[in-house]
């Protein structure tokens, strides 16, 4: 159940989105967010927010049996940012779906950015005692996939780390650098931003503070859901 809600007004720059400069967000009417959605700053540098009741009990039900039987066989499926840290399992989804769609709407309207520029979405599995150790979801400009990135979508500019279920125990996100944790529970989200912007300490720049974990589940099992902003249209393979 979604009712409309007001969103806050967000300004997109000039340099992280040309397409939208300088243009504040206003939702369109179709649009429809869950009761008791709520966007919080946390951080303003780097720019970090928590996402309040972003997704309904129904949305995270289907995300969780659409990416169910896709877990095992995309085990190996790498996405270049160092996945041999991660004990978890994951699986790519459609977005096709009408719940996994209408989140991603939500979440253009919140950044500004055009649902073309996501990432094929990402759903992720812990069991207890799996984590995954400290690491940046942006590209690595050495790296040998480095390349092809740049070609479909280029650098992932933004992160929203979704929450499917409640956990028992642990699996907090973790940003070391700036000795920040979010635990997770279920509907609710972490987003931040993978850049600096120009005016921000340091420059333009991918940015080393936005370091994170998915830390051990100590209890239960831990469902979870990666959706990466790409800087420019991303065509799905
Ligand atoms: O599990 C988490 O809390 C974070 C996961 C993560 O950072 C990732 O999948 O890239
Ligand atoms: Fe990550």
């Amino acid at each position: 159940m979604s009712s409309t809600h007001v969103m806050p007004a967000i300004t997109v720059t000039e340099d992280e989105n040309p397409s939208k400069a300088k243009v504040s967000v206003v939702p369109i009417a179709s649009v429809t967010f869950p009761p008791k959605f709520e966007y919080k700053v946390v951080s303003k540098s780097p720019r970090i927010a928590t996402i309040s009741n972003l997704l309904t009990t129904e949305e995270m039900q289907s995300i969780i049996a659409i990416a169910k039987p896709r877990l095992k066989a995309s085990r190996v499926v790498g996405d270049g940012v160092n996945s041999s840290a991660r004990s978890s399992t994951s699986c790519r989804i459609p977005r096709a779906h009408k719940d996994v769609m209408s989140v991603l709407r939500r979440l253009s309207e919140i950044t500004g950015y055009s649902i073309d520029n996501f990432e094929t979405i990402q759903v992720v599995h812990y069991d207890e005692t799996q984590e995954y150790k400290a690491h940046n979801d942006w590209f690595n400009p050495n790296g040998e996939t480095y390349a092809s990135h740049m070609k479909n979508g280029g650098q992932r500019l933004i992160t929203i780390f979704c929450y499917l279920n409640d956990v028992t125990g642990g699996g907090e996100t973790c940003f070391p650098k700036l000795d920040l944790k979010f635990a997770p529970h279920a509907g609710h989200a972490v987003l931040w931003y993978n850049r600096r912007r120009k005016d921000e300490e340091g420059g333009a720049g991918m940015d080393d503070r936005v370091l994170h974990a998915g830390t051990r589940v100590t209890g239960g099992e831990k469902w979870g859901m990666n959706v990466w902003i790409r800087e420019r249209k991303y065509i799905k393979k």
